[in-house]
């Protein structure tokens, strides 16, 4: 259950006509989702979704809702936010801040093949490239400083044997971070959460990328290992099947090619991947917030991953 936030269709008669999208004539709340209150709407002008944000501020909005519409722009698939007749993309509904934006066609592939990684390639890295003039600039808020903040409220929960492999990456990774190759990779606006569930297709055809509300500036690669160890693995084991990988690797390279520093960086950051993603599962686990509803996603699959990570090279970023 995700609708944090009830809104009935009387609800909109006056809220909506600041849209020029005609009247609301139909709203259902949507059930999946952890974050927000998510809902499908229908107005006179056609489908959309409307969110209302139960966590993130009408501050902090402004960096996800403009970097959509910037993407959008440039032909990126992600959902278009619409704006009001005075220009905002970010206006209260029932003391919250709320957005609609365009509905994707669609449904996510919970099973994914080559193809589908391929199109998630070229659409990875059509996106980073069409973001590099986008003016707004906010850091990975999931990135270093925030695995050193959570480090320590999660060590205490954990095994010793758990607690040595967090200690140990989190050395390693700082190392990684503070090295000459690492300053060299390029960087931009990145999703940053671009599982198999943030992603649109029908059938084969991608039809848009969703769910940017971890995106930030964070290095190219950083989202590909993200991306990667989501899409392209055995979900039992968290092992990487090598066409999955292949066919996401080279769409994405044949759009924007790979860098030697990014080839050097390849191994370590996939490592980077697995640990973002096992840290804030341990966090959500262990010190789960009051508002939360949902059971939390299980930390012990991205440990799996990272130890996998550590122990199996994965296929190079250039076949
Ligand atoms: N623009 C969109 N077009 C179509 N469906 C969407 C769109 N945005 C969200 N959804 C649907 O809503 C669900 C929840 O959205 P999500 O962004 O994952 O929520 P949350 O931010 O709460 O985690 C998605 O799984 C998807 O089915
Ligand atoms: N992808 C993350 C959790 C983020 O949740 P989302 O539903 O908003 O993508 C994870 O799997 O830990």
């Amino acid at each position: 259950m995700a609708v944090f936030t009830s809104v009935t269709l009387g609800d909109l008669t006056q809220w909506i006509k600041q849209f020029p999208l005609g009247q609301a004539v139909a709203l259902k709340g949507i059930a999946s989702g952890i974050e927000n209150s998510n809902f499908f709407l229908t107005t006179e002008g056609g489908e959309y979704v409307l969110t209302i944000f139960e966590n993130l501020s009408f501050e902090q909005l402004p960096f996800y809702l403009k970097l959509m519409h910037h993407l959008a722009e440039r032909g990126v698939l992600v959902p278009a936010p619409v704006a009001t007749h005075e220009g905002e993309l970010i206006v209260p509904l029932h003391g919250k801040p709320a957005a609609i934006v365009s509905k994707l066609e669609g449904s996510s592939q919970m099973d994914p093949q080559p193809v589908h990684c391929a199109a998630v390639g070229s659409m990875l890295a059509r996106m980073h490239l069409a973001a590099q003039d986008y003016p707004l600039v906010q850091p990975n808020l999931r990135g270093l400083d925030w695995w050193n903040l959570t480090t320590p409220k999660v060590l205490p929960y954990l095994s010793a044997e758990n607690a040595h492999l967090l200690r140990a990456e989190m050395h390693f990774q700082e190392a990684f971070a503070g090295c000459d190759t690492y300053r060299q990779l390029q960087r931009g606006p990145v999703h940053a959460d671009l599982f198999r569930n943030n992603v649109m297709f029908v059938g084969e055809r991608l039809t848009g990328f969703f769910d940017f509300y971890f995106a930030g500036c964070d290095t190219w690669l950083f989202d590909v290992a993200v991306t990667i160890n989501d899409w392209c693995i055995d979900l039992a084991s968290g092992v990487l099947d090598t066409p999955r990988v292949r066919a996401m690797l080279d769409a994405y390279h044949a759009v924007r090619p790979f860098t030697p520093a990014e080839r050097t960086a390849w191994q370590p950051m996939l490592r980077a991947a697995a640990l973002r993603f096992w840290l804030s599962r341990l966090y959500d686990y262990y010190q789960p917030r009051e508002a939360e509803m949902l059971t939390p996603h299980d930390p012990t699959h991205f440990e799996r991953i990272l130890r996998e990570r550590i122990a199996t090279p994965a296929p190079g970023l250039t076949g």
